[in-house]
């Protein structure tokens, strides 16, 4: 069972010692640290440092080799995959689409986490505050815009409710504009509804721009930096 103590005291994502191998070669040693509900953390590092494979093992897409990864307190390999995955929401560096509308990309999740249809008030919000508009929703996901799938994989891992988003490189094909108003986005529903980001990116002066903790992953070691 998770947690349901929610106090500041208590972090909402906590690793704990996370040590993790492919074949003889070690990606990471030992790394820990705590978030707290809100808070807002940027991890940088070189290509290949092992980021994305970090934040793989926040939501048990990877299982560490030593280590565990506490969400409120409970050990995230005890409760059933669902139950993290709904909580902690992992967009990938390549947003995939499903086939179909805009709109029928939005159903399943919104409906799922909701249990609402997509005629619901709280539908027109999440898709207003991902800057989809209602002229977008009906356009076949195949062939909108790279900045426009970013969108569409935020707004369905929103529609999860999720506590903690783990975003690897969010704005990473993006151009200037967009780019900013991606940040935009992702800082509202940061101060707005608390929810905990963990965000990967290349970009120092996003990394700047957006974090209220910064960390850098090289040779397997985490360093805070702020
Ligand atoms: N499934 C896998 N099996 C074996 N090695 C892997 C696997 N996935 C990733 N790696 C290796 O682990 C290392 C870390 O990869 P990862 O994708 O986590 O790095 P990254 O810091 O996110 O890189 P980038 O900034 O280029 O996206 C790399 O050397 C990569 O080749």
């Amino acid at each position: 069972m998770l947690s349901q103590n929610k106090g500041m005291t208590v972090p909402e994502i906590k690793a704990d010692n996370i040590s993790l191998k492919y074949g003889d070669a070690n990606i990471f040693m030992g790394l820990s640290f705590s978030l707290f509900e809100g808070e807002c953390l940027i991890i940088t590092g070189p290509s290949g440092s092992g980021k994305s494979t970090l934040l793989r093992c926040l939501n048990r897409l990877i299982v560490p080799d030593e280590g565990s990864v506490y969400f409120r307190g409970g050990d995230i390999s005890r409760p059933e995959a669902t139950v993290i995955r709904r909580n902690i929401v992992l967009v990938g560096q390549t947003p995939s689409v499903f086939p179909g509308t805009v709109l029928d990309n939005l159903r399943l999740p919104f409906s799922f986490a909701a249990n609402r249809d997509l005629e619901s008030p709280d539908f027109g919000i999440l898709a207003e505050s991902c800057g989809l508009k209602r002229d977008i929703l009906d356009r076949d996901a195949a062939k909108i815009s790279g900045g426009e799938k970013q969108r569409v994989a935020v707004a369905r891992a929103l529609a999860l409710r999720p506590s903690v988003l783990l975003l690897d490189e969010p704005t990473a094909s993006l151009d200037g504009h967009s780019k900013l108003l991606m940040e935009d986005l992702i800082s509202a529903l940061n101060r707005e509804r608390k929810i905990t980001f963990i965000i990967v990116t290349h970009d120092a002066d996003q990394a700047k721009r957006m974090g209220n903790r910064h960390m850098h992953l090289e040779n397997g070691v985490l360093e805070e930096i702020i």
